[in-house]
């Protein structure tokens, strides 16, 4: 055999993947304090989000989400038939009641519904973490259910170590990223492409990254091919490192 080495498993972890709800119906069940950071978890990735709860028991905030129609409005306790709408992708609960809870799950459980229902791990399909965000910047803390104010400190330390242009230089690299695959769509062209943009993610750096503009992505994406990425100051300069030289004009440079 080889002398290959890989990770050891080490089991207990949770799978964080990063759920793509735009546009898909999730149901909320409750309307307190838990809900409202639910909703608006849920409304930040575009969810289309339908609450039910009694109108008295909500939180000024899901209060807020209702009557700007910002959620789908039910003012009324759950009844099994919420369930029945094949469209619903996730249920969350938030609710002061156990055995209403235990019911919602089992329902869910039973119509193959993913749910979280909130302070009841056992009954969760996923668990929720705590979550630093700037622009399409995300990052998720979890402590598996060991440690839930932990989780709070442990991502405000990470968020307090950030630049603070992070999101925004990631902003921008989604655009290049864009325009990329407009000039070298073809699946042919995939590992070039990822050579590329990684240089490009490694070599600059996130104040010129943010500051790059449209003409700037332009002139860069000129360098495609060529196994070097001119800096922002020589973009500017109109010149390159290399075999590569940009002469100024907004088709495509020459190599020599
Ligand atoms: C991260 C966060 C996300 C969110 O909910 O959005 C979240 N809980 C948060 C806050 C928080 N929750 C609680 C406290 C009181 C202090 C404390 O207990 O630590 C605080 C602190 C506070 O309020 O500041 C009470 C609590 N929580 C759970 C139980 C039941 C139990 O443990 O059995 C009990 C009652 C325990 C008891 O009765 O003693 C269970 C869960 N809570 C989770 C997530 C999942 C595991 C995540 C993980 O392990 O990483 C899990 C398993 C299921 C779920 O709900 O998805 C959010 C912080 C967001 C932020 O601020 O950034
Ligand atoms: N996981 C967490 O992070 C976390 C943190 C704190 C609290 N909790 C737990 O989450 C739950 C909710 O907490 P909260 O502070 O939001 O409570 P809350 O009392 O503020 O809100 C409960 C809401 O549920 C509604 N409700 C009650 N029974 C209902 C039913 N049958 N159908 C529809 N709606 C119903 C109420 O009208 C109210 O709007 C509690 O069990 C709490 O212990 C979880």
């Amino acid at each position: 055999m080889g002398g290959a080495t890989f990770p050891e498993i080490e089991g207990g972890g949770s799978l964080i993947l990063a759920w793509q709800v735009k546009n898909k119906k999730v149901l909320v069940v409750g309307g307190g304090e838990v809900a409202a950071g639910r909703i608006l978890n849920l409304l930040n990735a575009d969810a289309k989000v339908t609450l039910i709860s009694p109108r008295d028991g909500l939180n000024p905030e899901v209060a807020y989400r209702v009557d700007h129609e910002q959620v789908e409005y039910h003012d009324k306790k759950f009844e099994p038939s919420d369930l029945d709408d094949p469209a619903i992708t996730m249920v969350l609960t938030a609710i002061d009641d156990p055995e209403a809870s235990s019911r919602v799950w089992k329902l869910c459980k039973e119509k193959r519904i993913a749910a979280n229902i909130a302070d009841v791990p056992p009954e969760c399909d996923f668990y929720f973490g705590s979550v630093h965000r700037d622009g399409p910047l995300q990052i998720m803390v979890s402590t598996n259910g060991n440690g839930p104010k932990m989780a709070n400190i442990v991502r405000r330390r990470i968020a307090a170590t950030l630049p603070p242009n992070i999101g925004a230089a990631i902003t921008k690299v989604g655009a290049l990223r864009k325009k990329l695959r407009v000039l070298a769509p073809g699946d042919e062209q995939g590992p070039k492409r990822m050579k590329w943009m990684t240089k490009v993610c490694v070599q600059w750096t996130l104040e010129d990254l943010c500051e790059m503009s449209e003409q700037d992505m332009d002139d860069l994406l000129q360098s495609f091919g060529p196994d070097v990425v001119p800096s922002l100051e020589e973009l500017k300069l109109g010149e390159t490192p290399g075999q590569w030289q940009f002469d100024g004009s907004f088709g495509w440079a020459c190599v020599i």
